[in-house]
């Protein structure tokens, strides 16, 4: 029996593996050395304990004739928030294999707020000495009572490991980035068992959940940043050629990968969507689809401007900018692999799945019908400014600024430069502020250096031939609220026009240039008005006026 898209579920159901009960095998082996029985059964197991395994189940081989084409399906955290959204994303999943001929690879995040009620978890262990994780088991518990799937086999041997974890970090008083690390895996590891389960149990789709590091994730170990290695795409390659084949639909954790000592780590937040992008492009999937709640990317943060709409196509580059420049709706390095092997990503609203999305592809040339594609903000940002004491033209001075920050691992998001000074910008992440002094230090032989927090760094997402006509009504707009800019820099990629701004006014900000680049009709260029005078011709009209 082959899984095989657009065919009925029944059958597969009927003829389930027995190995779908059971933990993922490790990356590079066929099957589980010595698949281990559940500790207790789920109770529709007994249902399917009796039933016939085929002789082959343990080598998935694909039907020759049968179509390769994946698909990824992402859900984020807001898509899992509870039993009624994952009931919602299999469906989504379940239309997925009935309407197309394309098999779903599954990624999944963790369920709602679990990332950060883990960490909460880990703080009060380590701070108060108390050992709580009643916010996770019962989000968990929730979803299995709700899909009628027996917790005692899903989720409980890892809530038990959960416990004795945080119970570690309240005596040794230690909670590192790597114990950080393996602390808020188990917001992914909880999320694929209980999803994986209702495809099974519920849906009888032959789901099977697998962690990313047995799929063949493998990272460097920084910490809850780590960057995925490149040995991962042989890796999932095989796994997938050899374990996956085209009997099992995967549901795999995002986010998570192991360092080649073994040690579990994470790709930083949001960092799902790379492992979605990562499977897609060492598969060659048709397609990444990343299911959020909102209708796509949109033209600014919807918190600020409740009116923001999606925009219909936008280039790798533009959301690369979008991401790394504060739109919170991306992970900042999800767009490199898709990029480098051209596969699209699709961005989609689990809660509106008939809205059409976002489509993120190669583009070449920029869409003649906007000048702008997105507006976002980074907020929290330190500028520093560095004005040089030696004699104008003194060779090497850049390279002397840079290179304290490299000894100090700071990274420098916008640059400014002038003959005698420099300006730029560092994220207030934990750290910087004690790194200040040391950098006022080394560098006072070369240079005066000062410090202004509480700055945000608002950025025009743009098709910048037109950067002249940007840059002009951009400043027109913040002038006209009395905004001040602190700082400006068109990037090197040319599909963003970065400002800095008191962080204070950042929102405002926003909304002027929102308003300027998207709900105003601009004035007709040169026209002389057939009509009427150039001044009522040139009124300006919002478009929720025109709609
Ligand atoms: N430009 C933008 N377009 C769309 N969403 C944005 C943008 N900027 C910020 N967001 C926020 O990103 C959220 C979705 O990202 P996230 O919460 O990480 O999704 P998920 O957890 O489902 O992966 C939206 O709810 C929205 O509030
Ligand atoms: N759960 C992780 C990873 C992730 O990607 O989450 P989401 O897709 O919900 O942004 C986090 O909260 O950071």
């Amino acid at each position: 029996m082959m899984f095989v898209p657009g065919c009925s579920w029944t059958a597969a159901r009927r003829r389930s593996p027995a190995s779908f009960f059971q933990p993922a095998p490790p990356a590079g082996c066929p099957v589980h050395p010595r698949p281990l029985p559940p500790r207790r059964r789920p109770r529709r197991a007994h249902l399917l304990a009796s039933l016939h395994v085929p002789a082959d189940s343990k080598v998935l081989k694909p039907r020759a004739d049968a179509p390769l084409d994946r698909v990824v399906c992402k859900f984020g955290g807001s898509s899992l928030a509870d039993a009624e959204r994952i009931v919602q994303a299999t469906k989504l999943v379940k239309m997925q294999l009935d309407s197309s001929r394309q098999y779903p690879v599954v990624v999944l995040s963790a369920m709602g707020s679990t990332t950060n009620d883990l960490l909460a978890a880990g703080e009060a262990a380590l701070r108060d000495g108390v050992v709580d994780s009643t916010a996770v088991r019962h989000r968990a518990y929730d979803a299995c009572e709700h899909l009628r799937l027996d917790r005692e086999m899903l989720v409980e041997p890892l809530l038990v490991q959960l416990d004795q974890l945080l119970m570690g970090i309240k005596f040794i008083r230690e909670l590192s980035p790597r114990t950080r690390d393996y602390l808020v895996s188990f917001g992914e590891r909880l999320a694929v068992r209980v999803f994986a389960a209702h495809l099974l149990y519920n849906e009888g789709v032959p789901a099977r959940h697998f962690d990313a590091f047995d799929v063949g994730f493998v990272t460097d170990s920084n910490f809850t940043n780590a960057e995925i290695l490149s040995e991962t795409y042989d890796n999932v390659r095989r796994f997938f050629e050899r374990i996956i084949g085209v009997q099992t639909l995967p549901v795999i954790t995002g986010f998570l990968g192991k360092d080649r000592h073994g040690h579990i780590t994470t790709l930083g937040r949001g960092g799902s969507d790379l492992t979605a992008t990562t499977l897609g492009a060492a598969l060659g999937v048709t397609e990444v689809q990343v299911w959020k709640d909102v209708d796509g990317l949109l033209t600014t943060d919807p918190r600020i401007v409740p009116t923001a709409m999606p925009v219909a196509d936008v280039a790798y580059e533009e959301a690369a900018e979008m991401a790394y420049f504060g739109a919170k709706v991306l992970h900042p390095v999800a767009m490199q692999p898709a990029m480098r092997f051209n596969v699209p990503v699709r961005v989609k609203n689990s809660y509106n799945p008939e809205a059409a999305g976002t489509v993120i592809r190669r583009r070449d040339a920029p869409p003649a019908d906007r000048p702008v594609t997105a507006i976002s903000v980074k907020r929290h940002i330190h500028l520093v400014d560095i004005v040089s004491t030696r004699m104008l033209g003194a060779h090497g001075f850049l390279a002397r600024v840079f290179a304290c920050f490299a000894t100090h691992q700071l990274s420098v998001d916008m640059v400014a430069t002038s003959e005698v000074s420099l300006s730029l910008t560092l994220d207030q992440r934990a750290g910087h502020l004690e790194r200040q002094d040391a950098i006022v230090h080394d560098l006072q032989e070369i240079a005066q250096v000062s410090f202004s927090s509480a700055r945000a760094i608002v950025s025009i997402v743009s098709n910048v031939p037109k950067s002249s006509e940007i840059l002009a009504r951009a400043m027109t707009a913040l002038h006209r609220e009395q905004i001040e800019v602190q700082m400006i820099s068109q990037g090197a990629s040319k599909f963003n026009i970065s400002m800095v701004v008191s962080d204070g006014e950042a929102e405002t900000a926003v909304r002027a240039l929102h308003e300027e680049f998207f709900e105003r009709v601009p004035p007709p260029a040169t026209v002389t008005p057939a009509n009427g005078t150039a001044g009522e011709t040139a009124r300006r009209r919002t478009v929720k006026e025109t709609r």
